[in-house]
């Protein structure tokens, strides 16, 4: 299979920093697309050993079209996930002012990250979505339908652009959450730090089914760090949930919680198990241990084959 990466290109992207902390990725082939269905595309076809993909924001929230896409195509896994800080400027070609802009181009989630900013100081402007932060640069040099752009502050290192504002982000602590997506069925190893990510629907017209299935992981001890519902998109008031355990799949309370989930739920994608960007370890209270499940099993096993209790 082809070693290459796939990114949201062209380079300087928040998704090349993300792709540039995978060590398995440096001296291999990095492949710029302009948009996600083209890296989802690229990892489905095998053009791509994997790709890196932006899936949640610290201000905007999950990136639904990636968590539809996940849930869409079939056999993609997650096996891994990077932090990136996001911090913005705006850019003009050289000699215009800050007064002259009318129209900007933005990535959408970025447009989105710096809203208050953009009407507080250019109150009329309009807004031309482009296909990455990068790209929202650099459509300055091919056309003149907008005057600047939303773009991340080390664009002016590698384009002849002016900065006519700083730290224009809504939040100055603005993270983006990113994914390396990949078909390989083969799980990285269980570090203590873990997260798993699932996509499960509900059994239809049950009262309490939400409630059923996040007691699947409660009863066992698991944390969520995610719950994202998204419409299944075939009618109206049916969705599918996104969700982020804390641990690894061959941690017995995750195990344990997903047979729960499969037992419940008419449909479940299991998205993967892969080490936390802040490798921070899982914590869970001691009744939840591995090892309080097996002697729980073996105790099972002994009542059944006969074996004399103590
Ligand atoms: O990677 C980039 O720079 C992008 O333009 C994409 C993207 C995203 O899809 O969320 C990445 C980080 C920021 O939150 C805004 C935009």
């Amino acid at each position: 299979m082809s070693e290459t990466y796939s990114y949201l290109g062209p380079s300087g992207t928040f998704t090349e920093a993300a792709l540039a902390q995978v060590p398995e990725a440096r001296g291999k082939e990095w492949r710029s697309v302009n948009n996600v269905g083209e890296a989802f595309d690229d990892v489905v076809s095998g053009r791509s050993v994997a790709a890196m993909i932006a899936i949640e924001n610290s201000i905007e929230g999950g990136v639904t079209s990636t968590l539809d896409a996940l849930a869409n195509i079939p056999n993609l896994r997650i096996v891994g996930e990077y932090l990136v800080r996001v911090q913005f400027v705006l850019v003009a070609r050289p000699g215009t002012r800050l007064e002259d802009v009318r129209v900007v181009n933005a990535h959408p989630v970025a447009y989105a990250q710096t809203r208050s900013w953009l009407d507080a100081n250019l109150p009329t402007h309009g807004h031309i979505p482009s296909t990455s932060n990068v790209a929202s640069a650099l459509a300055l040099f091919e056309n003149d339908l907008a005057d600047a752009a939303v773009a991340p502050p080390q664009i002016v290192q590698h384009h002849e652009l002016e900065v006519l504002a700083e730290n224009i982000a809504d939040n100055a602590n603005a993270v983006t959450r990113f994914v390396l997506v990949s078909r390989s069925t083969v799980l990285p190893a269980a570090t203590g730090a873990d997260k798993t990510s699932i996509i499960a629907e509900l059994p239809d017209d049950r009262s309490g089914a939400l409630l059923e299935l996040l007691e699947q992981f409660s009863t066992r001890g698991v944390n969520l760090s995610l719950l994202q519902s998204r419409p299944i998109g075939d009618a109206l008031g049916r969705y599918r949930f996104v969700i982020d355990a804390d641990g690894h799949i061959s941690d017995e309370r995750v195990a344990d919680a997903l047979l729960g989930v499969r037992r419940f739920s008419p449909s479940v994608i299991f998205l993967g198990s892969y080490p936390r960007a802040d490798q921070a370890p899982v914590e869970y209270v001691d009744r939840y241990d591995d090892e309080v499940f097996r002697e729980a099993r073996e105790w099972l096993r002994g009542l059944i084959d006969g074996e004399p209790t103590a």
